[in-house]
């Protein structure tokens, strides 16, 4: 009996050993690979290698790919290998490389390699997700709803939306507040006129649905980031096991109210100037699904209220702490305006060309998306060199390393509009500067995008005083977060001009 135990109990240590040294050999083996191409990394640790985005205060991709760049560029390295857990990520550094990656050689590097599912949460099948011949058909369907044309038709709108977002700042007058709520609602207001023709009014109903559903969609929690790390790095599996990537509340709350308005603007044969006409048009000319306008509209409003509000905070946060900016920002405002009847129209927003530049300078130093991802597609050599990156590698460019590199922006830190203004950006790489990324994969609703921050902002600085607060502590990104987020809330004063 005493030597069935004991064999027992040797056979299971047994196992446990082979299977440890098992695992440590296989971690061991794909901490090679890059040191094996002859690129240069940085030392990956067993077992997470150069990531340690689940522990206590880890770092979210954005802030991990800013470091990898800024210590491959201070060896000296144009590009570098790292490990996330053990799947080799190739780090670009060099603006030359990032130019082959996004624009001339594309066609090696057409998906993003993001998780969706099709299957069991149909809403995460969007442009920005889908890869290949998908994405490529879905794209060239969804361009010709960002035209100048189309942008046009919707001004108005966003106006209108202006005046509650005034309204609100008035009630407050002289009080500290937070401001990105303000601009949250303001951009949730937007995106429920253009995307649906719903006026949802967020800031009479700050608990109104598209409002939480917002909140939800960029809320972070334990089991959202497990998740999201599951499905990065175990997509096969995380297929199988049906994982998803929103909730089930949002994505009934999506389909649902794309059905019940497409259903109704069909039986009362109701047309809007919005997103979800012009997709329903494109249902009927090009066989788009219900479930794909679900997913397109989901991605939209996701996509197109917090990156908006997110830049508008900063822009705000920055015209605060920098009256002299301020100043020359509103002069320019006014000056324009007067030509244009006082009202804010589409030429208008192209003339003010320091509003641009305040824009451009927020945008490089708070880019929403602080990391640009694509996956290579089919082998492809680095030029030259005889490096080859193997179909399937995801590559990571840093937009954030590239923004406040003191190669390209000297004193990163300061909040400098010049730095865009025609004589100056000639000198400059012009892929050191990818808010909205570039090439054919590049962000589809960048006018959208800036003309809903251009008003936000030409609203605010006409008719208030922007006035720093002494409850903002200093900005400081919080690690948790997919889009640069602040970990602390921004609060800003404001006055009557
Ligand atoms: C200030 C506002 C915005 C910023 C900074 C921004 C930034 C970005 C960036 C960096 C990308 C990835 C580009 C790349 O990988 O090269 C992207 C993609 C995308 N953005 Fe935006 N975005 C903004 C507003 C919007 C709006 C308003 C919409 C829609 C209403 C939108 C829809 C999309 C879509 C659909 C994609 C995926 C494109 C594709 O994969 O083909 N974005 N955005």
């Amino acid at each position: 009996m005493g030597f069935l135990i004991q064999d027992t109990l040797t056979e299971v240590v047994l196992i446990i050993t082979t299977v440890i040294l098992l695992i440590t050999n296989y971690f061991h083996q794909s901490y090679k690979y890059w040191a094996k191409k002859g690129v240069p990394t940085i030392r990956p640790h067993f077992p997470l290698g150069n990531t340690n985005i689940l522990l206590p205060k880890g770092l979210s991709v954005g802030t991990l790919s800013q470091k990898f760049y800024t210590e491959f560029k201070k060896r000296g390295e144009k590009f570098g290998g790292v490990y996330l857990v053990t799947e080799p990520n190739l780090v670009v550094v060099d603006p030359e490389y990032v130019k082959d990656i996004l624009c001339k050689d594309f066609q090696y590097f057409v998906d993003r390699g993001f998780y969706y599912n099709e299957k069991d949460d149909p809403i995460s099948a969007h442009l920005f997700a889908l890869d290949g011949v998908q994405w490529r058909n879905l794209r060239v369907k969804l361009t010709p709803t960002f035209t100048s044309g189309k942008m046009k038709m919707m001004f108005q709108t966003v106006v209108d939306c202006c005046n509650f977002m005034k309204e609100a700042i008035e009630q407050n007058l002289a009080q500290d507040i937070e401001i990105k709520e303000i601009l949250g609602r303001f951009t949730t207001d937007v995106i429920g006129s253009c995307a649906f023709g719903i006026e949802c009014n967020s800031f009479k109903h700050p608990d109104a649905e598209f409002r939480k559903m917002g909140k939800e969609i960029f809320q972070y929690s334990i089991w959202g980031s497990l998740k999201a790390f599951v499905s990065m790095n175990l997509p096969k599996l995380s297929l199988q096991l049906g994982i998803t990537s929103v909730t089930k509340e949002v994505q009934n709350f999506f389909t649902g109210i794309v059905t019940d308005t497409v259903n109704m603007r069909q039986d009362n044969n109701i047309r809007r100037n919005d997103f979800l006409q012009i997709l329903m048009d494109l249902k009927d000319s090009s066989g788009l699904t219900l479930d794909e306008i679900a997913a397109q509209v989901f991605l939209f409003f996701a996509a197109g209220f917090e990156t908006s509000s997110t830049t508008m905070t900063f822009a705000l946060y920055e015209i605060a702490k920098n009256p002299e900016i301020q100043k020359k920002l509103r002069e320019e405002i006014c000056q324009v305006l007067e030509n244009h009847d006082g009202k804010i129209t589409y030429d208008s927003l192209t003339e003010m060309k320091y509003l641009g530049q305040v824009m451009d300078e927020t945008l490089r130093k708070y880019p929403p998306l602080t990391t640009l991802n694509r996956r290579c597609t089919k082998d492809y050599t680095l030029r030259d060199t005889d490096v080859i990156i193997e179909e399937g590698t995801p590559v990571l460019i840093s937009t954030l390393g590239l923004h406040t590199d003191p190669d390209f922006y000297p004193e990163p830190e300061k909040f400098d509009p010049e730095r865009f203004s025609e004589e100056n950006k000639k000198d400059r790489h012009q892929f050191v500067h990818l808010p909205f990324g570039d090439g054919p994969r590049n962000c589809i609703g960048l006018r959208f995008g800036l003309m809903q921050s251009k008003i936000g902002v030409i609203t605010t600085i006409k008719n208030f005083k922007v006035l720093d607060s002494s409850w903002t502590k200093p900005v400081e990104f919080d690690p948790y977060t997919f889009m640069l987020n602040t970990s602390d809330k921004i609060y800003l004063r404001f006055e009557k001009v």
